[in-house]
């Protein structure tokens, strides 16, 4: 069994790779933007399932490297990391500049919001040569036979912020690729008081879960992943 994560995330990948379980990864780019009103369980689960069909995508035009038959079952990986504020309904996601970090901070202040991650695993199938069908005019390679999300929340709790600690905290350059603007595995571990939950759920990948999510998946299948 093939497993490919589906991420550009480096903190992902090298979760990941502590479980000594091999797998390949491939980049995907979606537009990870919100829609109004949507809610953070609509949003993530959303976030992870598009990710899925951009990787499928992306697969169906690499098909020489299948071609020989070899490796029919992949199991794709792909995640997604958010905020959410104690209104339960508010969605912090990376900042788009300084002062979109500043007014989530300022929420974030002296407060407990939580983090979740998604993770989907979608299970495909290589269609045997010659029955690939066209979509849109693209070639199908793959059927989906199996799909499961999970979402693991962590309460984090913030101390109290000032303006000068956000300035310096900016222009470090850790914030800017990081849902609600801050790493707990970097210099943002000096704003956080206390966690609640998962710590590598916070920082992109909940490692356990995962693992037994791809387990559960390949249970019963003759290369059964049992990490560790
Ligand atoms: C809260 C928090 C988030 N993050 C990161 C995890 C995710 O990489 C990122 C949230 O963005 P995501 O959209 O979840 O992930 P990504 O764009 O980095 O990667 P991809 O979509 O290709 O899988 O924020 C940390 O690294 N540390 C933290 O403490």
């Amino acid at each position: 069994m093939d497993i490919i994560l589906a991420s550009g995330s480096p903190r992902r990948r090298e979760l990941l790779a502590r479980a000594q379980l091999d797998f390949r990864v491939l980049s995907v780019d979606i537009d990870e933007t919100p829609q109004d009103d949507e809610l953070p369980k609509d949003y993530i689960e959303r976030m992870v399932a598009t990710k899925a069909m951009a990787a499928i995508e992306q697969l169906n035009g690499t098909l020489e490297i299948d071609e020989n038959g070899t490796n029919e079952l992949i199991i794709i990986l792909t995640s997604d990391t958010i905020g959410v504020l104690p209104d339960g309904k508010t969605v912090l996601v990376k900042p788009t500049d300084r002062e979109h970090a500043y007014s989530m901070w300022q929420q974030m202040s002296d407060n407990i919001h939580e983090v979740w991650t998604a993770v989907q695993a979608t299970k495909i199938q290589r269609l045997p040569k010659g029955t690939e069908h066209n979509a849109s005019k693209r070639t199908q390679a793959f059927q989906i036979i199996d799909q499961q999300q999970i979402t693991e929340r962590t309460a984090v709790t913030f101390i109290p912020l000032t303006t000068e600690m956000m300035s310096n905290y900016w222009d470090s350059g850790e914030p800017a690729d990081k849902a609600g603007g801050y790493g707990i595995q970097g210099l943002g571990a000096a704003w956080v008081s206390r966690i609640n939950g998962s710590y590598t759920n916070v920082v992109g990948l909940p490692l356990a879960q995962t693992l037994a999510l791809i387990k559960d998946m390949t249970e019963g299948s003759e290369d059964i992943v049992d990490p560790l």
